[in-house]
């Protein structure tokens, strides 16, 4: 396979020469060439324009001391190819269209800062989680967008290979997921992705918690390799407000990422005094209790996790929630029939989407009691509207005590659509682009997309 080159852009001052792959053989000369036919998309050229919680808040600390794309300046850039990572892993609908475009916005600081002090910038990401090469996957659905914002588009084709950029152009490559060594952190993958540049930014802070290949390995071979203003704004929020936060703590999982976060648990119930589970995540720990869940989204592989968790929240003395009562669907669509059934009576052949009144009631009071809160993962699949009462009504409780000076961070591409979405984002005292990593960051953990960097 190949690269796909979906399409170029000129700017005014800048193009975005829009995703070209890093081709199997990677290499400037090949990045375009070879096509794969599927994912020539051509994109409209329509552009107008911390064993301690101390000792853990110092590795968490030092991973701040990054050196950053702010102190590269026009001397360090003109005419150097520099490798962006950032995270554009965002909600599409059905046609292709950008739901939430938060994590598209947050990248545009730093690329602005590369090409207006001349820089090639070379912007890569992933979306979703393709096994191979997927055309529903493709990146070039964001081409529009990032064009609007990175303002003054004007001309027609241009170049499609990196080394025929001009100063101060933009070229997207096609989702590096595509490539089974992006996830693997394959050296050599690394390696030749590297080569397309000079030096490289990682801005990626939503995919800091993964070692790939486009977000540590290319690490290897470029230097410098240094943090986004993203990345840093992130991290310089994230620490304090996590490693020391005002009490009571509290954590909402949800989500349905449930085999990346469950392990996640056993971390926050050392560090927080109340613990709210719904979405996609509740369904293990009832069957875990021996409860029928239907065909609702179950991990098999965590019941006996889960169960130990349970007990642990327990024997920690950690409020640990779980809804009582689910809205339930006969099939998974915007227009299943839905019932509200207690979390002890979800029947066979039905699935919960949702959490139901009385939780809602509960884990509102719950939160009024609390002084810091991070939330990531829905309480259900709120792209259907019959099912978004719980997440919707999470997120106004939330922007209501945000106004009471509690600390609300929400955190995670679906999250924070979902809070976009019902207008409160701006109430909140911080939108993460990152679910993961955020939660990865509480629990203590280095992340490997920022351990790699140069330091300051
Ligand atoms: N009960 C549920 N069953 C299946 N999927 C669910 C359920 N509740 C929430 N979800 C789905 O979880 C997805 C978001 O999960 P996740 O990626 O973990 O969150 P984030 O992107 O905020 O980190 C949403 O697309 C939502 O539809
Ligand atoms: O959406 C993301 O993470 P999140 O859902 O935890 O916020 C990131 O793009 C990372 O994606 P991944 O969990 O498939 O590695």
């Amino acid at each position: 396979m190949a690269s796909a080159a979906a399409a170029t852009m000129t700017f005014r001052r800048a193009s975005l020469a829009a995703a070209c792959l890093p081709a199997r053989s990677l290499g400037s000369a090949s990045l375009c060439a070879g096509a794969d036919r599927r994912l020539s998309i051509h994109v409209p050229l329509r552009c107008v324009s911390a064993s301690s919680a101390r000792r853990e808040t110092r590795a968490a600390a030092a991973t701040m001391a990054k050196k950053s794309v702010g102190d590269l300046a026009a001397a360090d850039l003109e005419g150097k190819r520099v490798l962006v990572r950032a995270d554009l892993n965002v909600p599409l609908d059905d046609r292709q269209n950008i739901t939430d475009d938060t994590r598209v916005r947050a990248a545009i600081p730093s690329i602005k800062h590369l090409i207006s002090n001349g820089a090639k910038v070379i912007l890569c990401s992933h979306l979703g989680r393709p096994k191979g090469v997927t055309p529903k996957f493709s990146l070039a659905p964001l081409v529009p967008r990032l064009s609007e914002l990175l303002d003054d588009v004007i001309g027609p084709e241009v170049e499609k290979l990196v080394s025929a950029l001009p100063n101060g152009s933009v070229l997207l490559l096609e989702n590096v997921r595509f490539y089974k060594e992006e996830e693997k952190n394959d050296l050599e993958f690394a390696k030749k992705l590297a080569s397309l540049a000079d030096l490289y930014v990682n801005d990626a802070f939503g995919t800091a918690h993964r070692a790939h290949a486009s977000t540590e390995g290319v690490t290897k071979f470029l230097k410098p390799s240094v943090a986004g203003f993203l990345l840093q704004k992130e991290l310089d929020y994230l620490v304090g407000a996590v490693s020391n936060p005002k009490r009571p703590f509290a954590a909402i999982v949800g989500g349905s990422k449930v085999s990346s976060k469950i392990g996640v648990i056993e971390s926050l119930l050392a560090k927080c005094d109340i613990l709210l589970l719904g979405g996609g995540m509740i369904f293990t720990f009832y069957k875990a209790q021996g409860l029928s869940v239907g065909t609702s989204l179950v991990e098999d592989d965590k019941l006996e996790l889960a169960a130990s968790l349970l007990a642990k929240a327990k024997e920690k003395g950690v409020s640990l929630l779980l809804p009582t009562d689910v809205v339930i669907a006969d099939k998974f669509a915007s227009d299943a029939s839905s019932q509200v059934v207690p979390a002890s009576a979800i029947p066979d052949g039905w699935m919960g989407l949702d959490i139901g009144p009385d939780s809602i009631l509960a884990f509102s009071s719950a939160l009024e009691t609390t002084q810091t809160v991070i939330w990531n993962g829905p309480m259900g699949v709120f792209e259907f509207e019959k099912f978004a009462v719980g997440t919707e009504a999470i997120a106004k409780k939330l922007a209501e005590l945000s106004g009471k000076g509690v600390t609300t961070i929400i955190g995670g591409g679906d999250s924070v659509a979902a809070v976009e979405k019902v207008g409160v984002a701006d109430a909140m005292s911080h939108i993460s682009t990152g679910g993961g990593a955020s939660l990865e960051l509480l629990e203590g953990k280095e992340l490997p997309g920022v351990v790699a960097l140069d330091e300051a």
